[in-house]
């Protein structure tokens, strides 16, 4: 049982390789950090292994199975704007839907307020909105979860309680997650190991492919 990317490969267009044959695993209940340079690859990586695109060779599996084509994907993927990540007419209760029945107590846990239910994102702030994109990932069926800079914008106190609310979930479901972010110390003290990009063989360390 793991997210697994095996042999992957990208690169935009006619673009430098990103990563080549690039080799990734998180097993279930497994925090695994991702840092590395800016621009070197770690949100392309994010998107490969969440289903937003697909690699140039290699494959991602689920628990041994190819993502899904349609429906809820496994794989859930938080970014860092979250005004970016929900549709702006609907409201927060609409939001929070399509990740399934969010609990009760999965809100209160992400210090999520009944009043925000009826506004829509651009009546919350983006502390508040991430929250409620953060209860969205976590639907019922999600097995994975890929935090890419997600509390980057939030002061260190929201940070901790979000974080705290994140890994309780985890533990409990035993989800696995992979962080990604520039903050090391913040690395060092949710993840039981960490992955620089770099010197893993991603972040364009071979030389260009042909072109
Ligand atoms: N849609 C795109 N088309 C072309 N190039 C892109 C596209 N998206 C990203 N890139 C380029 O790919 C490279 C890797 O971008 P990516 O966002 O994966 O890096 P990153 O390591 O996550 O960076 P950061 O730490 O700054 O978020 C960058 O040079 C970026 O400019």
């Amino acid at each position: 049982m793991a997210l697994e990317g095996k042999g992957l490969s990208f690169r935009y267009r006619r673009g430098q390789w990103l990563f080549r044959g690039f080799d990734i695993r998180i097993h279930p209940g497994e925090i695994v950090g991702l840092t590395g340079p800016s621009g070197c690859g770690k949100t392309s990586l994010a998107r490969l292994l969440a289903g937003y695109a697909k690699p140039l060779s290699g494959h991602v599996r689920v628990d041994g199975s190819p993502l899904p084509r349609s429906g809820f994907f496994p794989v859930q993927l938080i970014f860092q704007h979250p005004e970016k990540a929900v549709n702006p007419r609907w409201n927060i209760r609409q939001i929070l839907k399509e990740g399934g029945a969010a609990e009760d107590s999965l809100l209160a846990s992400l210090g999520i307020e009944r009043a925000w239910l009826d506004r829509r994102p651009k009546e919350l702030s983006g502390g508040e909105l991430q929250r409620v994109c953060i209860a969205r990932a976590l639907g019922p069926k999600t097995r994975y979860l890929i935090a890419d800079e997600m509390t980057a914008m939030l002061d260190a106190i929201t940070q901790a309680q979000i974080w705290h609310a994140v890994l309780d979930i985890a533990k409990a479901r035993r989800l696995g997650i992979l962080v990604i972010s520039h903050d090391e110390p913040l690395l060092e003290k949710l993840c039981h190991r960490i992955i620089h990009f770099k010197q893993a063989g991603g972040g364009s360390i071979l030389p260009p492919g042909p072109r």
